[in-house]
């Protein structure tokens, strides 16, 4: 069993970021470890893009106190386990589309776990939200993909907020992770559908205060989704 903490995170995907400063962008939207980072892994066979895997983590680590949030678009996740562990990877969510029976997904999810890290099952556009339902009470997170996954800079599809709001209504503590096209122009949408977990990758590395629309942002799931009064949330930066 999985303790859900339903705490609000906002997650910058580094994909978004100049990656000739990986470490400095790192830094820049998550100088703290109560700050998040979102790290896309493709493998080239998922999904039709490659990214970076473990060595550019391993890399990475040393140089952010954030939590690394890694999310594997890969065809065989369970090869990526220990190499991803050992790199420093904090939750490690795989695809449920890959996995060819539950049996499969159930020694995943304990390997993952055996190697000390946190857990997460992802679903993609077309993928239907209960697949993940049998694995839920094992789980950390579940993660309902909001574009075709491959790419960052994609529209947000508003078709996928059914799920959420499944997610939400089904399991009421459950971490809900939401990801991709998603800013402060649809972050309410995420946050009154009940996601807590929000990827940002263009709308906060675009942005000319990056922090500003994490806090933004940040504050519309307080809102919208832990049912806190305006009056309870701390100011915007000035
Ligand atoms: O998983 C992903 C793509 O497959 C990325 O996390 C996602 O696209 C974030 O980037 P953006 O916010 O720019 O859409
Ligand atoms: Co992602």
């Amino acid at each position: 069993m999985s303790f859900h903490t339903r705490s609000p995170a906002i997650l910058p995907s580094l994909l978004a970021c100049d990656l000739a400063k990986l470490a400095d962008e790192a830094n820049r939207v998550a100088p703290t470890s109560e700050d998040y980072v979102h790290l896309d892994v493709m493998d080239g066979h998922f999904v039709p893009n490659l990214s970076w895997g473990a060595p550019v983590i391993k890399c990475l680590k040393p140089h952010s106190k954030a939590f690394f949030d890694v999310h594997l678009m890969v065809s065989e996740p369970a090869k990526w386990v220990k190499d991803m562990a050992e790199a420093g990877a904090n939750m490690f969510t795989f695809h449920i589309e890959v996995m060819k029976d539950e049996q499969e997904t159930r020694s995943l999810i304990q390997a993952i776990k055996a190697a000390n890290m946190k857990c997460g099952i992802a679903v993609k556009p077309k993928t239907a939200v209960s697949t993940v339902f049998p694995f839920v009470d094992d789980l950390d997170l579940v993660l309902v993909m909001t574009v075709e996954p491959g790419f960052g800079g994609q529209a947000f599809m508003a078709d996928m907020m059914p799920k959420v709001e499944e997610l939400r209504e089904k399991f009421p503590n459950l971490d809900v992770e939401v990801d991709g096209g998603i800013g402060p122009n649809n972050i309410d949408e995420c946050a009154k559908a009940g996601a807590n977990w929000i990827v940002a990758g263009s709308s906060v590395f675009k942005a000319k205060n990056p922090q500003e629309v994490i806090v933004s942002m940040k504050r519309s799931i307080e809102k919208h989704g832990n049912g806190k009064a305006d009056a309870d949330l701390t100011p915007l930066p000035a």
